[in-house]
């Protein structure tokens, strides 16, 4: 079933038009990855389906997540639904992050606006959160600046995961870390993904990233979606120039690809 539904959104700034006629749907409890080069207009949508759009870019369309069209909702709603039923993690994670507030009191500041619990209560979900991620309890007093960056990484998800939210939006979430550290959040993902069972929209430029993760691909260029559908119709028998090429710019999936036309073609 849908959970969220974009039609024909349009993000325009002054001078520029970033998205332009976009239209597609994230079901509940799938990986939907959304791919595309840099400057695609990807990171808009992710943006605009929280309406965390730059004052300067206006949002056009209908972005339906269950029964409401989020783009007509006023700010207290959406920064509700944006708490507790749709969560973002981004590629710029230490920008999330308050410097001289510890691990604990991002935790604490986010439990109080969402959640009616002790004192006691929230500390314990706090430490359960970071043992999901793998991170012991000495996380919890530490300052950012103390974590690596796969470590706050992980401490983002978590926070992002605390209230169970329906949909995870991932904004390249792996792009600022090294490639093993970048295994690790992608597994962790994956497997809080099916614990939890909540969607996630996957932004990246990289197609190898979604090979093993993603239930259905979106490509976009220059603002438009060229291409969708599942996974490995996408990689296996892509219909548009520009996803071969992306294609073809990954060895591995290049030698897929040739494989099955080979079969096929
Ligand atoms: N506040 C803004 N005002 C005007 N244009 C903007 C603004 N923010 C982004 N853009 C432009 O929108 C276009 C799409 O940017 P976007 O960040 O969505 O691309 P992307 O596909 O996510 O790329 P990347 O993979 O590099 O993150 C770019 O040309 C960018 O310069």
């Amino acid at each position: 079933m849908s959970l969220l539904s974009v039609r024909q959104l349009h993000v325009m700034g002054k001078q520029n038009h970033i998205v332009k006629n976009l239209s597609f749907e994230v079901r509940e409890g799938e990986w939907l990855a959304l791919v595309g080069q840099s400057g695609s207009g990807k990171s808009m949508t992710a943006m605009a389906i929280g309406q965390l759009l730059s004052p300067n870019l206006q949002a056009k369309g209908e972005i339906w997540f269950e029964d409401k069209n989020i783009l007509t909702l006023c700010a207290p709603v959406i920064r509700k639904l944006r708490g507790k039923r749709l969560a973002y993690i981004f590629q710029d994670y230490q920008s999330s992050f308050t410097p001289f507030l510890t691990i604990g009191q991002h935790f604490e500041e986010y439990q109080r606006t969402h959640l009616d619990l002790s004192k006691k209560a929230r500390r314990r979900q706090a430490v359960d959160a970071l043992a999901s991620v793998g991170l012991a309890e000495d996380i919890y007093s530490r300052y950012p600046f103390q974590l690596s960056g796969g470590q706050l990484q992980r401490v983002s998800i978590s926070l992002a995961l605390l209230l169970q939210p329906d949909l995870l939006i991932a904004d390249e979430p792996t792009t600022a870390l090294d490639s093993v550290s970048s295994f690790k959040i992608l597994e962790l993902l994956s497997r809080l993904q099916a614990e939890a069972g909540c969607a996630i929209l996957f932004i990246t430029h990289d197609l190898r990233h979604v090979k093993k993760y993603a239930d259905r691909i979106g490509v976009m260029k220059d603002g438009v979606m060229i291409e969708s559908g599942d996974k490995d119709h996408v990689l296996n028998h892509p219909q548009h120039p520009y996803t071969r090429r992306l294609i073809q710019a990954s060895p591995s999936l290049r030698k897929d690809l040739l494989k099955h036309e080979g079969a096929f073609g």
